[in-house]
């Protein structure tokens, strides 16, 4: 699975918890907040509307009781005016406990109950304030007793009604308890299992995304310090990250091979520069060098070694008569047969047109030279073949022995250039040692 997918994953399902928690946290409040409603809408109110009926009962009753003792028109008028409020208001109160409170089969013939004792009662105080309107007041208080009972039959019809609605109330209360309690045990419940699954992801981010980035900037880091362009850069199964790896092991191979390639390219340029094209042998440049290496060497050893000037006879008429190819052809097939008859510590080298210099590696004395030279002159005396034409060159070869006959390059080259001229006036093909320096 890609990274962003990974992550994508992980930010997708930490939402989808949240939503869940907060879902679940929405609908406890929710139902808590109904439960409260209910209490505060109907059923505190009920209590408040039966404390008030029982208010209403006690008032009318002391209005009779008064009626029954009043002296003048006037404190009856009055009397009667707050009877009427009183009366109404209970009316108004009974339609509010009607319209709260009867909400089972039990609190409707309650309610039945109320509104038939309150009609007996109201049509009992009627009767008594009627007797009191006719002046008969003697008369209306032989009622009292009876109304005051039936009075008591009331109130104590109102104080059930009180007493239900509390318990309701109670009821309720318990409900929402139990609504919290639930909710409460619910959330945890939630929050557990948010924190494991959160605990699962976190492990999980931190094994698939976190943990591989970590080791390959650690590999980055070993590679900042010693960079090495073998090292391999672990290929890890998250595509962005295998990409990335790829990528920089395919950088560091190609700059691996980049750097093969410019210090082949840099090895060509020096052989070239060091090498004959057409031959392949050393160039004098290199040649030299080889001679100081040798001069070096011989003197840390005490020893002798030989070089050899040689040029080559009847060249210039290879060139003449068969052409520039054949004498290439010519110079190409000396060289080799030049480097077979030497050991791989000597040193051939082309100096210049038809001309060589040998440099016979260590302990080579005057006999050792004499035994290559008559090699080197026995090797070409066979025909070099040349589009089927046999080609025919001598060599003619000076030789000098070091430090007998010169003590730096230039006199031990020159010591033996000279002897190769001497060869060559005394008709080619053949060696010749430099004279001693004490003879010239
Ligand atoms: N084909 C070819 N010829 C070359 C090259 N370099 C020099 N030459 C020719 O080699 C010849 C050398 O001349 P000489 O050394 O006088 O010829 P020679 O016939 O060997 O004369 P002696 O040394 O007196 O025996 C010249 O004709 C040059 O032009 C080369 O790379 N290829």
């Amino acid at each position: 699975m890609s990274l962003s997918a990974k992550f994508l994953l992980v930010i997708a399902s930490l939402t989808a918890g949240l939503l869940i928690v907060t879902i679940s946290a929405f609908l406890m409040i929710r139902d808590v907040q109904q439960d409260t409603e209910a209490m505060s809408n109907h059923v505190l109110p009920a209590v408040e509307t039966f404390d008030a009926l029982e208010v209403n009962l006690h008032k009318n009753r002391s209005i009779v009781l008064e009626l029954l003792h009043s002296h003048s028109a006037d404190e009856v008028t009055g009397l009667l005016e707050e009877y009427k409020e009183a009366t109404n208001s209970t009316s108004r109160l009974l339609d509010e406990v009607r319209l709260r409170f009867t909400r089972t089969e039990s609190d409707r013939a309650l309610y039945q109950d109320i509104i038939q004792a309150r009609s007996k009662v109201v049509r009992e105080r009627t009767a008594i304030i009627a007797l009191v309107q006719a002046g008969r007041a003697a008369n209306g208080l032989e009622k009292w007793q009876a109304l005051d009972a039936d009075i008591d039959v009331v109130e104590g019809l109102y104080r059930e009604g009180r007493r239900r609605t509390q318990n309701t109330a109670h009821e309720v209360l318990l409900a929402s308890r139990e609504t919290l309690a639930s909710s409460k045990n619910r959330a945890i419940a939630l929050t557990l299992i948010a924190i494991s699954v959160g605990l699962v992801l976190a492990v999980t981010v931190y094994r698939k995304i976190a943990k591989p980035i970590q080791d390959l900037s650690q590999e980055l880091q070993v590679f900042q310090q010693s960079p090495d362009l073998n090292m391999r850069f672990e290929v890890r199964s998250m595509s962005e990250l295998e990409v990335i790896s790829r990528s920089l092991n395919m950088l560091m191979d190609w700059v691996r091979d980049n750097a093969r390639q410019q210090e082949m390219q840099r090895d060509m340029i020096s052989r070239m520069a060091n090498h004959d094209n057409l031959t392949g042998l050393p160039l004098w440049r290199l040649g030299k060098d080889r001679l100081l290496m040798a001069m070096a060497q011989a003197d840390r050893a005490r020893q002798n070694f030989a070089l050899m000037f040689l040029d080559l006879d009847g060249f210039k008429a290879v060139n003449d008569t068969h052409g520039h190819a054949a004498g290439d052809a010519v110079l190409k097939e000396v060289a080799q047969r030049l480097s077979q008859q030497l050991r791989h510590v000597d040193t051939v080298a082309r100096i210049g047109g038809d001309e060589f210099v040998v440099i016979l590696g260590p302990v080579a004395d005057e006999a050792v030279a004499r035994h290559i030279g008559g090699r080197i002159i026995a090797a070409l005396t066979h025909p070099i073949h040349f589009q089927d034409q046999p080609l025919l060159v001598g060599v003619s070869i000076g030789m000098a022995i070091y430090p007998q006959h010169g003590k730096d390059a230039d006199t031990l080259l020159k010591a033996a250039d000279q002897a190769m001229y001497a060869v060559k006036r005394a008709g080619k093909n053949n060696f010749a040692f430099a004279m001693d320096p004490s003879d010239a």
